[in-house]
């Protein structure tokens, strides 16, 4: 199950400083978008503005139908710090998350579990986070935002701070879920090649106010050095 989201004519300011100016965004049901531009343009206000813990000043974001007023289990949350809790295991963590959600004990177990095994952390379920490195607590996270079954998962440069060989394997894994859960994604990073890597389409955004400078498809197949070095020349243009 997946839900679109659209954002129509989005500004939010902070105070005086104006981050975003009426920004219009589609994200179709189950399309996989990651959101590029240099740090401090706006790409953590427009994921924010999505999961609802950030409030436009002006204009709209919807999920599916219905408007994005507060943050909801059909919007899951990936950060880049994981924030887990030292003294959970990592079944633990996951199942603490479900509670929100009003399910049973079993049922918070079952899919703690599951959610667990998905990302391919079956064997550390019972460990706790100093037990784990980091690669495999950023697995945890992503259990803990699957697990309560999102329909729009957002991500904020998940895997940041993660080694080169480690973020392969976890965008690997992202792309993997993704085809097989159909969510929504909007994947924000600053970093072309993951970029390409991972969306079948590129937002680019950009200016102070932040606005959408440039917005591709990502073909399928080999990358494509044409698309990246005209991605490069747009985030260059700042
Ligand atoms: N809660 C806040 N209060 C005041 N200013 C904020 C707040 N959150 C963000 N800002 C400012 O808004 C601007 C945009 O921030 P935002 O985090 O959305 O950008 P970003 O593109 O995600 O940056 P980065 O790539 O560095 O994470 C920045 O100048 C930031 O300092």
């Amino acid at each position: 199950m997946s839900l679109g989201v659209r954002l129509e004519g989005l500004s939010v300011a902070y105070g005086a400083a104006r981050v975003l100016e009426a920004t219009d965004l589609e994200l179709p049901a189950g399309s996989f978008t990651a959101l590029l531009g240099p740090s401090g343009c706006g790409k953590s206000t427009v994921l924010g503005a999505v999961a609802g813990f950030v409030r436009p000043t002006a204009g709209r974001v919807t999920a599916g139908s219905a408007p994005v007023r507060a943050p909801g289990p059909e919007r899951g949350v990936v950060f880049q710090h994981y924030a887990l809790f030292p003294w959970r295991t990592a079944r633990g963590n996951v199942e603490f998350a479900l509670k929100r959600l009003g399910l049973p004990r079993p049922e918070r177990r079952r899919r703690a579990l599951a959610a667990l095994a998905e990302v391919g952390l079956a064997e550390g379920a019972e460990k706790y986070p100093a037990q784990l490195s980091g690669g495999m607590q950023q697995r945890v996270a992503l259990a803990r935002a699957l697990a309560a079954e999102p329909e729009v998962l957002l991500m904020d440069e998940p895997f940041g701070a993660l080694d080169a060989l480690t973020r392969t394997r976890m965008q690997d894994l992202l792309r993997e879920l993704w085809r097989r859960r159909g969510t929504t994604v909007l994947f924000v990073t600053h970093d072309i090649d993951e970029a390409l890597a991972l969306a079948e389409r590129v937002v680019v955004l950009g200016g102070a106010p932040g606005r959408v400078l440039a917005d591709h498809t990502v073909p399928a197949g080999p990358p494509d050095a044409a698309l990246r070095s005209l991605i490069a020349h747009h985030l260059g243009a700042e």
